[in-house]
């Protein structure tokens, strides 16, 4: 028997599995692969107990977290490069200002930022998901949870953070950059800061969707407004802070109009 120790890991939310255990697939694929719909009748419904699972178990763990931000990125830049610099600074930033930093707990972009914010003496979290590959949350995360499903993961990211920060990536940044841009779209998150940095990464994709999409009438001039473009780590903490202080301001206008309400009815 060989040390399973040596060989190749697969998390499964709490589930380590090792040499042999390791499945073929990920529980994201058997879930949705319409090829195995001879399971429909038989797994599905457990399935929804466990994917119920990862939900009060990320609602448990993070319903305490500090106000936070979800920080995106490519999983394959390697540290030393300007791109990884700019995560580690952003997390940086953030951490410095208060905010917990959420990543999706990888390498690349992800370790980056939850670097920087550790360092920076914030607190750093990782929402890890199973990977058909060997997978580990980086070294730098201080509160990690595996997900089984990415969108039970990909609710954390937004429920907890007061706005996404997205660095230069591929289709998963993508991914989680277009979800927030619908959620603000179609109001079902209000006033959620959405800030690209790498200007001259985004520059052809944001010209593409001025030039096209906007101009073949596919979006609004005002989906655009939430979408600050920039460089600087600083910058990008300013525009959360203000999104957040904003809704502050709106939250006492309200309870001060209700409270002035109660007060007529009572007088
Ligand atoms: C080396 C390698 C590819 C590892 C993949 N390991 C990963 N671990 C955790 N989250 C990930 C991973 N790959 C993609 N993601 C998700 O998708 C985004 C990055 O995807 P991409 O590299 O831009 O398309 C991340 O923000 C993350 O939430």
């Amino acid at each position: 028997m060989t040390n399973a120790s040596r060989g190749p890991e697969r998390h499964k939310g709490p589930v380590t599995l090792r040499g042999e255990a390791i499945p073929p697939s990920t529980a994201d694929e058997r879930l949705l692969d319409s090829r195995t719909r001879d399971e429909w009748k038989t797994k599905d419904a457990w399935r929804a107990l466990r994917i119920l699972s990862e939900f009060v178990e990320g609602f448990e763990e993070l319903s305490d977290l500090p106000p936070a931000v979800s920080v995106f990125g490519s999983a394959r830049n390697k540290p030393g490069t300007p791109e990884w610099d700019l995560a580690e600074r952003v997390g940086a930033a953030l951490a410095r200002a208060g905010y917990a930093v959420i990543t999706g707990g990888g390498p690349g972009m992800m370790e980056a930022a939850n670097k920087g914010a550790a360092e920076a003496g914030g607190l750093s979290v990782g929402l890890g998901i199973e990977l058909p590959f060997e997978q580990k949350l980086n070294d730098w995360v201080q509160i990690g949870i595996d997900f089984r499903y990415f969108f039970a993961r990909k609710t954390m990211f937004v429920k907890y953070a007061s706005g996404f920060v997205v660095l230069p990536g591929g289709f998963g940044t993508m991914d989680e950059l277009f979800e927030a841009l619908t959620l603000v779209q179609t109001r079902k998150v209000t006033r959620f800061p959405v800030v690209l940095m790498g200007t001259d990464y985004w520059a052809g994709l944001l010209d593409w969707i001025r030039g096209t999409m906007l101009t073949g009438g596919k979006i609004g001039e005002h989906d655009l407004d939430l979408i600050c473009l920039t460089d600087d780590p600083d910058k990008a903490v300013e525009h959360i802070l203000e999104a957040d202080q904003a809704i502050a301001d709106r939250a006492a206008a309200k309870a001060a109009a209700d409270q002035k309400a109660a007060d007529r009815a009572t007088s």
